[in-house]
């Protein structure tokens, strides 16, 4: 595929932003514009929503994986772009438009000119919720296919276009989901000393909820605990019985992910005794960290900097992915790619530069058939 080729597939699949093992009109997308490459090589599985997508090597010892997510976020689209998101409220916020479409150009050029090596590409849904990767690894799918070696990419906004970032070791952090339910008891705004106040005991709960990291945590160590979503109340002149606040933490050590879940339950516990009311903690979905393995990261600066693109050492961020479950058990790396945008990760202004969908094929390209 050409630039323009590249620029038409992101903004089809940019259209159609789907959830997390939802991404059935996805699926077909991918599946049709693979059935319309050279077939002679590829293998193709599908795994609930995701799919599977072997290379068969021309002399295999071994198989080289790369894997792509597939899924959007419940995010209102705000980029203006004529080819916005026609999923209401959903939208490709995270990137996975771009990761979709560097791996179909990686893909063509497999398939018209297989390397050495096998090449299993990995499709893989439900990256940001409730979490793809362990399941797909766990599945029979993958086990006929095992790679001996993996590697993926994640757009990143900060950096510009034919930058690549990555780093030894540990790039991305261990998260956890939060989600807090409150039940008190609801009543006529005018008679408060009738009720248990769940929006009053909620916001508590926020303000409280910040002072964890700063007071329970080693400063010399990293954390994050987000409220994302309060929800709560029913009507203006009401005392809200329930209410629900949704969030994320982040930690870059394991014990440290343990402490907080430890400050939560206690904060809830106070919170249940000065507000007189029940509240359930529940941590949803768990990413393990995303850690590099070291032997990649030579010969990969050497890729991207004989391409002539820039390499640059990253630090590790808080973001998670749940990546990391497949690079617990299969050596391998992830990297950043240069996508400049003003706007951020999972900002619904988020506005990635086009002409990183070429550097991102040329180098995940390289590197497979490098590995
Ligand atoms: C790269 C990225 O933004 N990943 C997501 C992963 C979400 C994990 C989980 N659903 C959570 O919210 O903890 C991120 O938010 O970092």
């Amino acid at each position: 595929m050409n630039s323009e080729a590249l620029q038409k597939v992101r903004r089809d699949l940019h259209k159609i932003p789907e959830l997390g093992f939802q991404e059935t009109k996805t699926q077909a997308y991918l599946l049709q514009f693979i059935e319309g490459l050279p077939q002679d090589y590829i293998e193709v599985k599908k795994w609930r929503t995701g799919l599977l997508v072997r290379v068969q090597g021309t002399n295999p010892s071994k198989t080289v994986a790369y894997r792509a997510d597939i899924d959007g976020l419940p995010i209102i689209e705000e980029t203006g772009y004529p080819f916005a998101s026609t999923h209401e409220g959903q939208m490709h916020a995270c990137g996975h438009d771009f990761h979709m479409t560097i791996a179909l150009g990686t893909l063509e050029r497999l398939a018209q000119s297989p390397t050495v090596e096998n090449v299993l590409f990995l499709f893989q849904p439900a990256e940001e919720n409730p979490g793809g990767a362990l399941p797909m690894l766990q599945s029979e799918e993958m086990k006929a296919w095992w790679p001996d070696e993996i590697f993926a990419l994640h757009i990143a906004p900060e950096h510009p276009v034919g930058t690549v970032a990555t780093k030894e070791g540990l790039l991305f952090a261990n998260t956890s989901e939060l989600y807090i339910d409150f039940k008190g008891k609801g009543g006529h705004a005018a008679y408060p000393h009738l009720t248990r106040d769940m929006v009053l005991a909620a916001s508590q709960y926020t303000v409280q909820a910040q002072s964890i990291v700063s007071r329970a945590v080693d400063p010399l160590d990293s954390a994050v605990v987000t409220i994302g979503k309060i929800t709560g109340g029913t009507v203006q002149n009401g005392i809200a019985e329930t209410a629900r606040l949704e969030g994320t933490m982040r930690s870059f050590k394991a014990d440290t992910m343990d402490l907080l879940k430890k400050k939560i339950e206690g904060l809830a516990k106070g919170i249940e005794y000065s507000h007189e009311c029940e509240i359930s903690i529940d941590y949803g979905s768990n990413y393990y960290q995303v850690k590099n393995d070291g032997t990649f990261m030579d010969p990969f600066q050497r890729i991207v900097e004989d391409l002539g693109y820039t390499f640059v050492e990253s630090k590790a961020a808080m973001t998670g992915e749940d990546f990391g479950y497949m690079l617990k058990e299969i050596p391998g790396f992830m990297f950043w790619l240069g996508v400049d945008s003003d706007y951020g990760l999972h900002n619904g202004s988020l506005k990635p530069k086009e002409e990183a969908l070429e550097v991102g094929v040329n180098v995940v390209e390289r590197t497979i058939r490098s590995l």
